[in-house]
């Protein structure tokens, strides 16, 4: 396991609201995290539990009816929550922070060469001009894996497939340099090959770029092989955060365990897949206690009265769960995940 480091970044007891029609949603309530230089961060939860709302947050990028109500952004000695100008994102965003979202095709331009796309930001970030700048484009263009760069730079997005195209966005991403690359959803959209390969492709970007991965997904599984470590979100809360393997075979949030065990991975043969029962809950009321409990089927009565704080497992795995408390009733994890915690905890030892 790679040591941690340095903070690159730190969230500070973040909340961020929105306004719809008079409205005040609270889409963030009260985050920290913190981001270590080197490493590979993934933020897991389900549709709407935040993960996009956050990042925005620190790109700058938050949609005009939202703001940071409350807590800090610190990057390079700076607080990105009191930016207020683009003027002063522009010196973060791309430069410093980069992003990848799902879909190549929103963030490539259809009318001009992918090679040009490229060039533009080797330009305006490296600095570089003429032979310099074109050559620097067909080593962007290798490193992420193109082969027969020189006829491929003249091509246009759409004679590339899918997962070519997630690799030439990396690419216009890396022209700027970025210390952090977040990556929404890298590869949501395309198939399961596929997308072992461009997760296998960012891996082995980032030791050569020296890059803070975050990866935000809805989807465990596919972050298992690639991240450091893990978040997991839900309604706007970070419920549990320590090392891939600690969140994977030791976890301790009923959330963490309803996750882990709707990984097709995980199921039974013959039986239904499990799927986590009732819905998050509505943003815009005030919410008590743990977010996660009326969906709990561990759930304590103080879980529906006051928010749990954040008891250590070890010294980098936390869960906010009351089952962690010492007076609480030992509560065991489901019987399904029993055997899996048991694996993986005899794969560790042997390794
Ligand atoms: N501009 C906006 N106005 C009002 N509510 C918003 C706005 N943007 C996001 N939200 C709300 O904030 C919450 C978090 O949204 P967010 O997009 O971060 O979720 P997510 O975890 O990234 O989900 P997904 O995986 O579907 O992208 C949701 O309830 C969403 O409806």
């Amino acid at each position: 396991m790679k040591q941690i480091k340095s903070r690159i970044l730190a969230i500070e007891n973040l909340v961020i609201t929105f306004t719809l029609r008079g409205q005040v949603l609270t889409a963030i309530r009260g985050i920290s995290l913190d981001l270590y230089k080197g490493e590979s961060l993934a933020i897991v939860g389900e549709s709407g539990s935040g993960k996009s709302v956050l990042m925005k947050s620190i790109m700058g990028l938050l949609d005009k009816n939202g703001s940071i109500a409350q807590g800090q952004i610190i990057y390079n000695g700076m607080d990105l929550a009191l930016f207020n100008t683009e003027q002063q994102w522009l010196t973060i965003r791309g430069k410093e922070i980069a992003i990848v979202t799902q879909d190549p095709m929103t963030s490539l331009n259809p009318l001009k060469t992918i090679g040009k796309q490229i060039e533009e930001c080797v330009v305006l970030h490296q600095g570089l001009k003429g032979k310099a700048a074109y050559t620097e484009t067909l080593k962007l263009l290798t490193d992420v894996g193109i082969d027969d760069v020189e006829k491929r730079y003249k091509q246009y997005p759409h004679e590339f497939s899918g997962g070519m195209r997630q690799r030439i966005v990396i690419a216009i991403a890396l022209a700027c340099k970025p210390k952090i690359l977040i990556c929404d959803e890298p590869t949501t959209a395309l198939d399961v090959t596929i997308q072992a390969q461009i997760l296998q492709l960012l891996k082995s970007l980032q030791q050569k770029y020296s890059l803070t991965i975050v990866y935000i997904t809805h989807d465990l599984g596919v972050v298992a092989k690639v991240a450091d470590r893990i978040a997991v979100m839900y309604a706007g809360d970070i419920l549990e955060v320590g090392h891939t393997h600690e969140v994977f075979f030791n976890g301790k949030h009923p959330y963490t365990w309803a996750l882990l065990s709707s990984l097709p991975q995980l199921g039974l043969k013959g039986q239904p897949l499990y799927s986590i029962k009732g819905t998050p809950p509505n943003l815009f009321k005030e919410i008590k206690g743990d977010a996660f409990a009326p969906r709990n089927p561990f759930a304590l009565k103080i879980d529906y009265e006051v928010r749990p704080p954040f008891f250590q497992v070890s010294d980098t795995h936390f869960a906010r769960t009351w089952l962690l408390d010492p007076r609480a009733p030992k509560v065991e994890p489901p019987a399904t995940l029993q055997a899996f915690f048991e694996e993986g905890r005899q794969y560790a030892n042997e390794r």
